[in-house]
């Protein structure tokens, strides 16, 4: 396109070869760009946390509960969105079985539409479960919650505190959709961290990031 063509005195017509995302233009090319090298990082770090001794991930998950206790004190009135562990993430049921016996609400996240934000449901521990959209278990009663604190699994984080997830824009569609926005404290291994998962516009920081080295990173107030 040439806006200074003499002949075209007009401009050429804006191009309009932009997709939308949650109402705002994305350039196609870049965020082809953007998606390659996201797949090719969430492979690796799938490939990566194969290689994981159970009993390595296990000594992970509880430098993280460490990890989250200085971050919160669980209580009645607070409601804490958990996850149940997928593909090799961290389970963290042993510090949600706490968090509830200290009086908080528990909640876990159920894809209930394709492509849409997550419902956040009841859940303790023990409760009955069903399989939900690609077989991870969820509540089988549907109660959903606002949970006031999102444990966020994490495949990624970047230095900036951007979450590199399974790829559905799932946790990003459900934050964008929140209002207020709840703490998001995401939780994974000790080798997640890259150094920038290139934020598009709908990539939410998460606040904090605690790891299975016992890190904890702030990333906003
Ligand atoms: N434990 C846990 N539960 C969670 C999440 C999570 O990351 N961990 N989610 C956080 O978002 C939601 C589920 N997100 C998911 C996103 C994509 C795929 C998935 O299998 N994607 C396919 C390709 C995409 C497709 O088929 O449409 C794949 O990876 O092969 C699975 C779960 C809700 N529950
Ligand atoms: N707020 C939003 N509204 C509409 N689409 C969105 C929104 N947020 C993300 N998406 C879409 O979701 C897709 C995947 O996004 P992204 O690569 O950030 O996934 P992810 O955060 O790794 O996945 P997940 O949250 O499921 O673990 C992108 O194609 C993006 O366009």
């Amino acid at each position: 396109m040439n806006d200074f063509d003499e002949s075209n005195p007009g401009g050429d017509a804006p191009c309009f070869a932009h997709e939308l995302v949650d109402g705002q233009p994305v350039d196609p090319q870049q965020w082809r760009d953007v998606n390659r090298f996201r797949k090719a990082e969430r492979i690796r770090l799938l490939a990566r946390r194969r290689e994981v001794p159970q009993a390595r991930l296990k000594e992970m998950a509880q430098q993280v509960g460490a990890g989250l206790d200085k971050l919160i004190s669980p209580q009645e009135g607070m409601v804490i969105a958990g996850y149940w562990p997928i593909r090799g993430e961290l389970d963290l049921r042993f510090w949600l079985k706490t968090a509830h016996e200290a009086g908080a609400e528990l909640a876990l996240p159920v894809v209930v539409q394709r492509n849409a934000p997550v419902e956040f449901h009841r859940w303790a521990p023990g409760a009955k479960m069903n399989r939900g959209i690609w077989n991870i278990p969820v509540p089988a009663v549907a109660e959903p919650l606002i949970p006031d604190i999102v444990l966020s699994p994490l495949l990624g984080v970047d230095a900036q505190g951007y979450r590199l997830g399974n790829g559905g824009g799932y946790y990003d569609r459900t934050l964008a959709a929140a209002d207020p926005l709840p703490r998001v404290i995401g939780v994974g291994h000790d080798f997640c961290p890259i150094k920038t998962i290139f934020p598009m516009h709908w990539d939410i920081p998460m606040h904090q990031v605690v790891l299975g080295d016992g890190s904890v990173r702030d990333h906003r107030p």
